[in-house]
């Protein structure tokens, strides 16, 4: 067994929606990013990659590269779980955590488990979405940015 932790920041900036878990959910504001700065998606990369020990999101998708601009990050997940397949593994289990004073997370949680599960080939049991707000404090608690954090466990396939 393997295990991998991720964390993702995006600042918020123009537009009306944020992408999370590859989900477009309604905001005030979007996030000033290279991709389309899916904060779920980048932390459960980082934890994948992680526990593979093959370095970080930017090592596979470098912020310099052209190609990644505007990018529907669900790409970069699938090309996570080819290299985690790749090496004799499966998901055993995911959880991630968004933190942020808003949007409410809650009514998206399960869309995005759905499009986590399908990328990552695997049951939605195996993938847990869950949301905190920071109490006003921080920069989240400013409503300055976006954060998510995740954990992963890989079985050996
Ligand atoms: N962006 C968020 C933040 C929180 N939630 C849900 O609200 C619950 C209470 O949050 P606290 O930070 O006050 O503990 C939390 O457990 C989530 O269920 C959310 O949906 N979206
Ligand atoms: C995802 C990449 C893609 O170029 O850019 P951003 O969307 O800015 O996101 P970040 O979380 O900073 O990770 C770095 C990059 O790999």
């Amino acid at each position: 067994m393997r295990i991998g932790n991720g964390f993702d920041v995006h600042a918020f900036g123009e537009g009306d929606h944020v992408t999370l878990g590859g989900v477009r959910v309604p905001h005030h504001h979007g996030v000033l990013a290279h991709s389309d700065g899916d904060v779920v998606i980048h932390a459960l990369c980082d934890a994948i990659f992680g526990a593979l020990a093959l370095g970080d999101i930017g090592t596979h998708f470098p912020p310099s590269d052209e190609r990644w601009r505007g990018a529907d990050s669900r790409r970069f997940l699938r090309h996570a779980a080819a290299l985690m397949r790749e090496r004799g593994y499966r998901l055993g289990n995911a959880d991630v955590t968004v933190i942020c004073e808003a949007p409410k997370v809650g009514p998206h949680a399960q869309a995005m488990r759905e499009n986590l599960a399908a990328d990552l080939e695997c049951g939605i049991d195996r993938i847990s979405v869950k949301a905190t707000t920071t109490e006003k404090l921080g920069f989240a608690g400013r409503r300055e940015g976006i954060a998510a954090q995740a954990s992963v466990l890989l079985e050996r396939a």
